[in-house]
């Protein structure tokens, strides 16, 4: 199971702090998509500069233009990038492909998807990695709900990822679908504790995966 840090709403210098306080703990590093507008790609490429060996997830949330965005993205030095599942079909198609050129690869964020239908099509254009994603101005008035985890239910070849204000609390009920990586931003970077809680989400991960061995509910 991959822990995804989110940087998000944060300065470069604190992106920076952050990262050097928690890569201990974590697997991927998501560059978020104010910060990528904040700083454009230069941020991009100085995490990839200070970070050579770690995944990097760009979170330029693609919706059109797919493969000038995606492009961008890993010639910046993202691993993957974002891309929003109600985008057209040509775009999930042209960021799919530009992926392969790059030997990168593309999160589909399934924000706001509630229709089965629309996995179904997902899955038919070859994409092969989503995130479960409850947003950030839903969390204003909601919480994630781990009914989520029914929109992926019927593809058990599908990678997922599950993100929207996990915290050390919330962690217990989303670790039981067995999501292969877990994106959590503010429980860790806006925390002054943040070493220690992202050591123990690391723990709380390894632990659930040492003791079972079970697929995606
Ligand atoms: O993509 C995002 C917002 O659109 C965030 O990266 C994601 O929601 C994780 O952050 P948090 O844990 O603070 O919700």
């Amino acid at each position: 199971m991959n822990l995804q840090l989110a940087l998000d709403r944060l300065s470069k210098q604190e992106c920076m702090d952050i990262l050097a306080d928690t890569t201990d703990s974590i697997d991927w590093i998501e560059i978020g998509t104010g910060v990528i507008k904040e700083y454009g790609m230069e941020i991009v490429r100085e995490v990839r500069a200070a970070y050579p060996s770690v995944t990097i997830v760009a979170d330029m949330k693609t919706c059109d233009t797919g493969k000038h965005e995606a492009a961008q993205a890993f010639e910046s030095g993202a691993d993957i990038t974002t891309v929003m599942a109600f985008s057209a079909d040509q775009t999930i198609t042209d960021t799919l492909k530009v992926a392969e050129d790059y030997s990168g690869r593309i999160m589909i964020d399934l924000l706001g998807i509630q229709d089965p239908e629309r996995m179904e099509e997902l899955s038919d254009l070859g994409v092969d990695l989503v995130s479960l994603h409850f947003g950030k101005d839903m969390q204003q008035t909601g919480e994630l709900d781990d009914d989520l985890f029914s929109l992926v239910k019927d593809y058990p070849n599908l990678e997922v990822a599950v993100a929207g204000g996990i915290n050390l609390e919330s962690l217990p009920l989303m670790l039981k679908h067995n999501p292969d990586t877990f994106i959590v931003g503010s429980a860790i970077t806006k925390q002054t504790n943040r070493t220690e809680i992202a050591a123990k989400m690391r723990g709380v991960l390894d632990e659930y995966e040492a003791n079972n061995s079970h697929g995606r509910l």
